[in-house]
């Protein structure tokens, strides 16, 4: 048996097993793979046990290989090369690893053993006349020509694995950003937050020519329920005043803490008068529900002042207007909104 590396039946065997991968191993083109078999091809897998003796079988497992899985398998090979018994008969040997893939991971099966026994008829193209070759499925399973079950548990832990990373990240996001734009007693929104959405509604109103208005809300006496009734009393009464104002305002509003017992709530779409409704809504609801500890009342009031964008404002024009009528509702008795 001489080993062949030139000349025209080498450049022959060569564009026949080049012919062979492609269809095989590329295509997965059944018909076309057959059709360079030889009429009575038989053959054996040593890696599953799998023998061919007759033709029929050969070609029925040659169907259900490339059936069973018909993407591309790519191929790595290691090493190729050529013997002829006979004028007529080539023998070719590869060792090669190759790698299958599915939606979410590869897997590489290394040291594959494909050898072929070529007749060469004096016309035409080589046909494969006997095929042996030695898979290494036989550690995947009796029915898996590649290991494809396997591949599919390597992908769902994976995939858990990437499911619980995103749910942890996004948990850790939640966090994250509860530190950075919510007040830590309240839990509403803090300045970071109150102040991008400012910016926005004036971008909105410059360009589309829409009005929004501002409220800014305080606790009257706050320093007095502090020093009478201590802090932590005062911290409840800011904790209710917060819901008292999220149960009390649109969805599309936005309230935050500004600091201390002063809050904003910004209400896009709403002109002066608008505000003024939703300011005495808030102030009237909260003033006839005084606070209640440990069985006695603490009478609890709010002022408000606010105001509504006007052409051409700036985020600091617009508070400067609501604290000013803040302020006036302080200076005029507090437990009142003035604009
Ligand atoms: N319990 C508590 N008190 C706070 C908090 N933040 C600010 N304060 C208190 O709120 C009080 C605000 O006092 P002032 O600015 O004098 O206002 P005020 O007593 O409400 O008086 P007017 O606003 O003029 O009606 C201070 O005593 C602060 O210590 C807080 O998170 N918790």
């Amino acid at each position: 048996m001489e080993r062949l590396s030139e000349g025209p039946v080498y450049e022959r065997c060569l564009a026949a097993l080049d012919e062979h991968i492609r269809r095989y191993f590329v295509e997965r083109d059944i018909q076309a793979t057959l059709a360079q078999y030889h009429d009575n091809a038989v053959g054996l897998g040593t890696g599953r046990g799998e023998t061919a003796m007759d033709p029929a079988s050969l070609r029925e497992i040659v169907r259900n290989d490339l059936g069973g899985y018909t993407s591309s398998v790519e191929l790595d090979i290691k090493t190729r090369a050529f013997y002829q018994v006979t004028p007529e008969v080539v023998i070719s040997q590869m060792l090669l690893d190759f790698s299958i893939t599915n939606n979410t991971h590869r897997m590489t099966l290394r040291e594959s053993r494909h050898n072929l026994v070529w007749h060469l008829p004096a016309e035409g193209d080589p046909r494969i006349c006997h095929v042996h070759v030695s898979f290494p499925t036989d550690l995947h399973g009796e029915e898996e020509p590649y290991p494809l079950k396997e591949l599919e548990e390597v992908s769902q832990v994976v995939d858990e694995l990437i499911h619980n990373r995103t749910q942890s990240l996004t948990e850790s996001y939640r966090r994250l950003e509860q530190m950075v734009v919510r007040d830590r007693l309240t839990g509403m929104y803090n300045r970071v937050r109150i102040d991008e959405v400012l910016e926005q509604e004036v971008v909105r109103a410059s360009r589309y020519q829409r009005h929004f208005s501002v409220i800014f809300l305080d606790l009257d006496h706050f320093k007095q329920i502090n020093d009478n009734h201590g802090h932590l009393v005062g911290d409840k009464i800011l904790k209710s005043l917060a819901k008292h104002i999220q149960g009390n305002i649109r969805e599309t509003d936005t309230a935050a803490r500004w600091g201390g017992e002063e809050f904003l709530i910004v209400l896009p779409e709403t002109e002066l008068s608008e505000a003024v409704q939703v300011a005495e809504k808030l102030r009237q609801a909260f003033e006839v529900r005084p606070f209640q500890l440990d069985g006695y009342e603490i009478p609890v009031t709010l002022s408000m002042g606010v105001a509504c964008c006007q052409d051409g404002d700036n985020i600091e024009a617009i508070l400067t207007r609501a604290d000013k009528a803040l302020y006036r509702a302080k200076a005029n008795g507090r437990n009142r909104t003035e604009s």
